[in-house]
């Protein structure tokens, strides 16, 4: 990896974003180069944790984690992001705040379906109950990426961990 860039990793929840921005992160640290991993998870616990998951909500909470990144950059740490990011208008956001050349999106790909079966938190359990209000999938929106919205696809369905981390891999071998 030439220049520090932000790596964000965005698609639904139970898609993969979490294991594999861990790995990803792991694979920086390795390299001998400083990452800060940003979980949309734990944002919203503590820098975000006046937001909800109305629009707005999810815009200012992917406004923040943008900016945090810029931060993180002038001081040499890769960020590598975690979250849903469900809309355009996010991604053409964190892209008006970081800069086309300065991040690199990844797109985990995984069917509604799949997600809804993996159900590590049974988030989608709640949301199909009521639960939870404006569930990413349920009861609130994912715009499907079109190719040119990023710059890489993992596609997590049927596949294991180890084939997406191989899949990783040699991506950071790219970047
Ligand atoms: N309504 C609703 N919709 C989607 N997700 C929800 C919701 N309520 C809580 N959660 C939990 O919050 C995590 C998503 O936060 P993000 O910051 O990544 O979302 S966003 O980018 O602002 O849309 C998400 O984490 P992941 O499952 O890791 O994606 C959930 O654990
Ligand atoms: N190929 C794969 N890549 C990533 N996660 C996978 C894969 N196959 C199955 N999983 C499982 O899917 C779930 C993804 O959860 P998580 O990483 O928290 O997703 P997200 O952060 O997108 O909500 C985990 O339980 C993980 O073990």
């Amino acid at each position: 990896m030439q220049k520090i860039k932000t790596i964000w990793f965005f698609g639904l929840s139970g898609s993969g974003k979490t294991t594999l921005s861990t790995v990803f992160s792991d694979m920086i640290d390795k390299d001998g180069r400083k990452s800060f991993l940003l979980d949309g998870d734990v944002i919203r616990k503590g820098v975000s944790n006046n937001l909800g998951f109305n629009k707005n909500d999810r815009a200012e909470n992917v406004r923040r984690i943008a900016e945090i990144c810029k931060i993180l950059i002038t001081v040499e740490i890769i960020p590598i992001v975690a979250a849903i990011t469900p809309y355009k208008s996010n991604r053409d956001k964190i892209i008006e705040i970081l800069g086309r050349d300065n991040l690199t999106l990844i797109y985990v790909d995984c069917s509604l379906e799949e997600c809804e079966k993996r159900d590590p938190k049974n988030l989608y359990q709640k949301a199909r109950m009521g639960e939870i209000k404006n569930f990413t999938g349920i009861s609130d929106g994912f715009e499907t990426p079109s190719a040119s919205e990023y710059n890489f696809r993992i596609k997590t369905e049927n596949k294991s961990i180890q084939q997406s981390e191989i899949e990783l891999a040699e991506l950071f071998n790219k970047l």
